[in-house]
């Protein structure tokens, strides 16, 4: 779809911006380009939409070079977010939101019937939003509006330079899990730029790790995380990767412990029987359609009763698929050494503290090897 080949950036000054660059973004891709200041991220960036011009190398977009695309022509298919945003401040958000189809001809109505859908999706309700002038708005909102702007018309590509970035840390996780959702749906090929690692592995597809002028990987969140391909890459994911690792990696049904499972409407002498033989000290609770209903001790069953009479609810779960890092979180909040993991209600398994290693571990050896996670087998750490 947006295709570097040999792409050097030399200012007048003499400054190197970028040397050499080659890299290749798919259709639908979200490819993250983050390094330090300065290292020509938004000069790779710029040069999709012409706002830049190569010194030397080609860019291709849909195996066309640009360079012989009116400039003009080429933004209409390029949405492109900054951080500063650049809300027209005498116009309401409804109009700002319409600037681009407005700019290329559609109809008034058509243009803002438009925009009140964009800003729709990016979570403002246009009734209330719409009429608003810029600065009624806060910093997040005004960054979701810079986003429902560039999307507007309907854009392949999305260029956003640090669109996140003047927003504070909890505003800024929430616009980007809606950001990703809205990704989900629209599928837009994007080129985003950030200097934060955390944001270009929890949003890309891939990233681009930039030293000075130059990649220096370019591969997916897991793999930078996982198997740094230099020195300065592993320094610049910094030495929490694994922390970082585990918001990228998804639980997967392999992944699980299968504890002992008692019933709620079973006889509790007859399930601590059951647990005493398998030598447990504890079971899952299913209530009578497989859902999880909470956990039971072995001694609270010596009694009469069923073990609904005795099981305690238990709320720590996560849906398969979660990332590993969420499945922590709930054990933490719950002070629990389990988490149980469900598909829709249906309950699959527990993860424990040494199954979550064991899934990282896997995760990081799929990597390594270039193989889907299931087939990579090592003794377990409990094993080891
Ligand atoms: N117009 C210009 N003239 C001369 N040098 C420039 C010009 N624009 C950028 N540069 C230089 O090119 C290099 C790359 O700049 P660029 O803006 O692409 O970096 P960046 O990675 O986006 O940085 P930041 O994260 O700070 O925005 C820097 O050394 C910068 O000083």
């Amino acid at each position: 779809m947006i295709r570097f080949e040999q792409v050097t950036k030399r200012y007048p000054d003499g400054t190197t911006a970028v040397d050499g660059l080659s890299f290749e973004v798919s259709e639908g891709e979200l490819v993250t380009l983050v390094g330090p200041s300065g290292c020509g991220k938004t000069t790779t960036m710029m040069m999709v939409n012409r706002l830049i011009e190569p010194t030397s190398g080609r860019i291709l977009m849909d195996g066309e070079d640009i360079a012989a695309v009116d400039p003009v022509r080429l933004r209409r298919r390029i949405g492109y977010v900054i951080q500063q945003v650049g809300l027209f401040p005498h116009r309401t958000i409804l109009d700002n939101t319409a600037t681009v189809p407005a700019l290329i001809g559609w109809k008034r109505a058509k243009a803002r019937a438009r925009a009140a859908e964009l800003l729709d999706l990016v979570g403002l309700d246009p009734k209330l939003y719409g009429p608003r002038y810029p600065d009624q708005l806060s910093g997040g909102q005004r960054q979701r509006v810079g986003v429902a702007r560039a999307l507007a018309a309907d854009p392949p590509v999305l260029l956003m330079d640090e669109p996140f970035g003047a927003v504070d840390p909890v505003v800024r996780e929430q616009l980007q899990d809606e950001f990703l959702r809205m990704q989900a749906a629209v599928r837009k090929t994007v080129l985003l730029v950030t200097h934060d690692i955390e944001e270009a592995v929890r949003l890309g597809d891939r990233i681009a790790v930039y030293g000075q002028g130059r990649i220096e990987q370019f591969d997916t969140p897991g793999a930078v995380l996982g198997t740094p391909a230099t020195p300065y890459v592993a320094e610049f994911v910094g030495a929490d990767r694994g922390l970082k690792r585990l918001s990228v990696t998804a639980i997967e049904a392999e992944d699980l412990e299968q504890p002992p499972v008692a019933r709620l409407d079973e006889p509790a002498g007859q399930a601590a029987d059951r647990l005493r033989a398998d030598g447990a000290r504890w079971a899952v609770v299913l209530d009578t359609y497989g859902d999880l209903h909470g956990w039971v001790g072995i001694e609270d069953l010596d009694s009469d009763g069923t073990v609904g009479d005795r099981a305690r609810r238990m709320n720590a779960w996560v849906p398969v698929g979660a990332p590993l890092k969420q499945a922590f979180g709930v054990m933490l909040q719950h002070d629990a050494g389990w988490v149980a993991v469900l598909d829709e209600a249906r309950f699959l398994g527990v993860l424990t503290p040494a199954k979550l290693h064991e899934a990282l571990r896997r995760s990081v050896d799929a990597d390594a090897l270039g193989v889907p996670r299931d087939q990579v087998s090592f003794d377990s750490v409990a094993d080891a």
